[in-house]
């Protein structure tokens, strides 16, 4: 039996007790693991990491969502807000990772936090409070369980010719809502496929990928199996992460 396509996702650095720890949500390894291939955790070691050993063995790269926002310096922005999580070892681990595997051709899948780190490696930029916007909607997550979190918070448009739009045969969806930042200017190079009702950009496709390259603002993790987006886009990431291997393979 061919081996199964081993899937790189970096972790977030987080405190437990005294000490630093290298981690990923569950939910994200459970749906990847279920879907794509076989989940190698990346630690967030910065360009401490020579991660040209590791890459050409990885056939597809997940970036999670986090509660961290990414640093306003890497799109040119002053300070953030006094007490705002960030997580300068997981900025400086995906954003020059993000460019090194769009190079490479590897499939690309970004959720939420990994959505917007992949506006900014490539150039653009991101609100950092959207519900303070004019005429914005709240995208914060609602109070409750989990459940409740994660249910869908408000519709999105599937734009004309966009991929969610072919792959759910609509032109909206529902989707879960967790973070205030999102894209103010989209990238050079990323097409929006998905909007809100108050404009903020849902979902691109990145033009120049040359197998997968695709990121999400809402969570598709959540009920991976069961939601027709989650298993739209997590079968469209595994089949191009398999593609990747098998042409890997070619003598
Ligand atoms: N911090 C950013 C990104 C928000 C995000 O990824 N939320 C999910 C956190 C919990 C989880 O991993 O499910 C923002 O606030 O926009």
């Amino acid at each position: 039996m061919q081996a199964r396509p081993l899937i790189g996702i970096p972790c977030d650095v987080k405190p437990v007790g005294k000490w630093d720890f290298h981690a990923v949500g569950d939910k994200y390894i459970q749906a990847v693991q279920h879907t794509a291939g076989d989940v190698v955790l990346l630690p967030a070691l910065g360009d401490q990491q020579k991660l040209a050993r590791l890459l050409p063995q990885l056939d597809g790269l997940f970036l999670t969502g986090s509660h961290s926002n990414v640093e306003p310096r890497h799109y040119g922005e002053g300070a953030a807000r006094e007490g705002t999580l960030h997580d300068p070892l997981r900025d400086n681990t995906t954003l020059p990772l993000i460019r090194t595997v769009l190079d490479l051709g590897m499939p690309l899948f970004g959720v939420c936090r990994g959505f917007q780190e992949i506006n900014v490696a490539l150039g653009g930029t991101l609100h950092q409070h959207i519900q303070e916007l004019p005429g914005k909607m709240d995208h914060r997550e609602p109070e409750g369980d989990i459940p409740t979190q994660y249910g869908d918070a408000h519709n999105i448009t599937l734009l004309s010719g966009s991929l969610l739009q072919q792959w759910l045969g609509s032109d909206h969806t529902r989707v879960n809502s967790l973070h205030q930042q999102g894209i103010k200017d989209l990238a050079p190079g990323l097409t929006a496929e998905a909007v809100a009702d108050d404009g903020i950009i849902e979902a691109f496709r990145i033009d120049a990928a040359k197998t997968f390259g695709y990121a999400v603002q809402w969570h598709p993790e959540w009920q991976y199996d069961q939601k027709p987006a989650s298993v739209a886009l997590f079968g469209a990431f595994a089949a191009a992460c398999a593609a990747y291997r098998q042409q890997k393979m070619q003598p």
